[in-house]
């Protein structure tokens, strides 16, 4: 079995009947959300709300009940994939590209667990270029703005073409090399008119499950 596959199962160990559950994006997301729709198959009743349109073709392929915020307003748990995560369980998420749609989930998900092969376990964050999202309008003036904060931007592009997130706005890439205060990073990113959202994801995290290309499988929380 694939590391990825590995964290993606045990994860989808903690839901139960009655839940409301995050569906994340990605390949390892696309694990737990195939683990859940085998269990909905043999009998789990859930509702499920996908954090973009790929996750919830995915869901809908396989059965699994969807909601919408306008049925509920708060969910159980929600599981998804990050690009990096350190010991203290702050992320880098959006290398798909749904990193907003995956905030206003977290955000609302009393439990987030998040499922990752053991590559993208980091002492520091960094490493991976941070997705930020920007609104077309102006957005080369906010492409300045993030490359002042001193870092290396581009447009991430797709067949050719600037990529559009399920929202139809820009990803900008940034390379800001190591980042050594994420909360300030954050402060610097929110204030930029034309940034929609970022992928720093901090204090968000309750779970990280990290799987081994061995096979093995190990869990960190905020405590370890
Ligand atoms: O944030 C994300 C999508 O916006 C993904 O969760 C993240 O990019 C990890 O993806 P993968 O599991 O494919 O490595």
């Amino acid at each position: 079995m694939n590391p990825k596959q590995i964290a993606a199962e045990k994860a989808v160990e903690y839901i139960q009947d009655n839940m409301i559950v995050g569906l994340g994006t990605g390949s390892t997301a696309y694990w737990a959300i195939q683990s859940i729709g085998a269990r909905v198959k043999a009998g789990l009743r859930i509702r499920a709300i996908a954090t973009s349109v790929e996750s919830q073709n995915l869901a809908q392929e396989l059965g699994i009940p969807l909601v919408s915020f306008t049925e509920i307003d708060e969910i159980d748990v929600t599981i998804d994939g990050a690009d990096e995560a350190d010991m203290n369980l702050q992320l880098i998420k959006g290398g798909g590209g749904a990193l907003l749609r995956e905030k206003i989930v977290a955000a609302a998900s009393r439990k987030l667990i998040i499922v990752v092969d053991e590559s993208k376990l980091v002492q520091q964050l960094g490493r991976f270029d941070l997705p930020v999202e920007v609104v077309p309008f102006g957005c080369e003036m906010t492409l300045r703005k993030l490359d002042r904060l001193g870092s290396t931007v581009h447009f991430r592009t797709a067949n050719g073409e600037r990529f559009l997130t399920d929202n139809g706005n820009y990803i900008a890439d940034c390379s800001f090399g190591r980042i050594d205060d994420p909360g300030q990073l954050q402060h610097h990113l929110n204030n930029i008119p034309g940034v929609v959202d970022h992928g720093l994801f901090l204090n968000m995290a309750d779970l990280v499950i990290a799987g081994y290309s061995d096979g093995n499988v190990k869990e960190f929380d905020r405590f370890n």
